[in-house]
């Protein structure tokens, strides 16, 4: 598309703007939306990063504010064209209370879907997640589904489940009136796991590798497959959904999406080393040392530990019963409903991807050391 200035028109808010995957969001939208006016970040945690951008044609507004207050939600969305919502706790270790997760994600959508409808923003983009479906308590397996597979979706874990009831929220606003008489138009992307430059967790790997001596543990069996996504292409996918919402109203309203791309199926763990393998880790064959029983038993004792422990201090270590479960049991995804619904293709290949994310481990290994 020609890029001129007369085209630029359009504002956009992105809330979360500078988490892992919110900040590829705003730097996706910098670079492949040529209609921008206005970008404004809406976080919690404004990040310095943020500065930089200022120069270019666009105009960032960094806009430092919670989107459990209903009145700065408000704010923020009055003018905007386009929300792309993906401020969320994801919170699987215990960190937060389940009243603080609920009160984020669910009201915090709530105020956001009551914004627009109060200003008149047409377009909703939500970033759910693949726990919206599973993987379930019960572990059945997830084996390459879509959108229309079957499943129990079944939740104990205060994350999924304000999860699943923020997509629902959403799901249900579709076509409410806004502010001016024209519907509301929604839409939620699920990621499934997502990876990347910034992506937490893989640097925790990393840093306990490099503690380990070079090396991580099986705990997962080799079989047991993990959907994962990288979020280069998860940007590239909100940034497309909110561009066609407009045109393709009737067929995207009120649809929910997985993420995916051609990132290979994989176990957690194998899928962590095809980026901390080439950066100087190995994966040790511990599982007939460590058996699956002897997890489950660390896993409800650091669950244990972090309960008596709390009045003290804050035990949130990566393995609980609900990771483990989590890790240990098939949820995969295969489809193409993004691409017939609003023309998705990834825009990274499974090989940049991986170099990609490659380059931002190596990067951060002086720093870990
Ligand atoms: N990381 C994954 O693997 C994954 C997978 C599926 C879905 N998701 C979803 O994607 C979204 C982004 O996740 P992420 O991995 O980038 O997490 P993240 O923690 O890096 O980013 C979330 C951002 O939301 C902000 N935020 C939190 N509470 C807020 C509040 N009260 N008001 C305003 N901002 C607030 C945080 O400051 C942070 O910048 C979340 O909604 C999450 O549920 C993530
Ligand atoms: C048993 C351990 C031995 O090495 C491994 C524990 C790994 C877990 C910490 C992670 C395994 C699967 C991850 C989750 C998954 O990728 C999808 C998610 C959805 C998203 O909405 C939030 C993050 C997460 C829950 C992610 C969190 C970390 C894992 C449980």
């Amino acid at each position: 598309m020609a890029e001129s200035p007369e085209a630029r028109e359009l504002v956009y808010l992105v809330t979360g703007g500078c988490g892992f995957l919110g900040e590829h969001v705003v730097r996706m939208l910098l670079q492949r939306e040529p209609r921008l006016l206005e970008l404004r970040v809406f976080d919690l945690h404004l990040g310095p990063w943020l500065e930089e951008l200022k120069t270019g044609p666009v105009q960032v507004t960094a806009i430092q504010g919670d989107v459990t207050q209903a009145h700065e939600v408000a704010a923020a969305v009055a003018g905007a064209h386009v929300v792309i919502h993906t401020a969320g706790l994801v919170d699987v270790f215990g960190r937060a209370s389940p009243e603080t997760i609920y009160e984020v994600n669910v009201q915090g959508t709530k105020n956001v879907i009551e914004a627009c409808v109060q200003t008149g923003t047409r377009f909703l983009v939500y970033t759910s997640s693949m726990e919206v479906v599973g993987p379930n308590i019960k572990g059945h397996p997830f084996y390459r589904g879509d959108e229309d597979t079957p499943y129990e979706a079944a939740h104990s874990h205060p994350y999924p489940c304000s999860k699943a009831q923020a997509e629902q929220l959403v799901l249900e606003a579709n076509g409410r009136e806004v502010h001016g008489g024209l519907p509301l138009v929604t839409c939620a992307l699920r990621p499934t796991g997502i990876y990347g430059e910034g992506h937490q967790i893989m640097r925790d790997f990393y840093r306990q590798g490099l503690r380990l001596g070079g090396r991580l543990f099986r705990a997962i069996p080799a079989s047991v497959e993990h959907g994962r996504v990288y979020v280069g292409n998860v940007a590239w996918m909100h940034v497309l959904a909110a561009r066609e919402l407009e045109q393709r109203a009737a067929l995207m309203g009120g649809q929910v999406y997985f993420c995916y791309d051609d990132s290979p199926y994989k176990s957690y763990e194998d899928f962590n080393m095809e980026f901390l393998g080439p950066c100087g880790l190995r994966l040790v064959e511990s599982r007939l040392l460590v058996p699956y029983w002897l997890l489950v038993l660390l896993a409800a004792l650091n669950a244990l530990l972090q309960w008596l422990l709390r009045p003290l201090f804050l035990y949130a270590p990566l393995l609980n019963p609900y990771t483990l479960a989590v890790a240990n049991t098939t949820f995969t995804v295969s489809t193409d409903k993004a691409q017939r619904h609003f023309g998705y293709v990834p825009l990274f290949s499974w090989e940049d991807s991986r170099t990609r994310t490659i380059r931002w481990v190596q990067a951060m290994e002086g720093s870990a050391q």
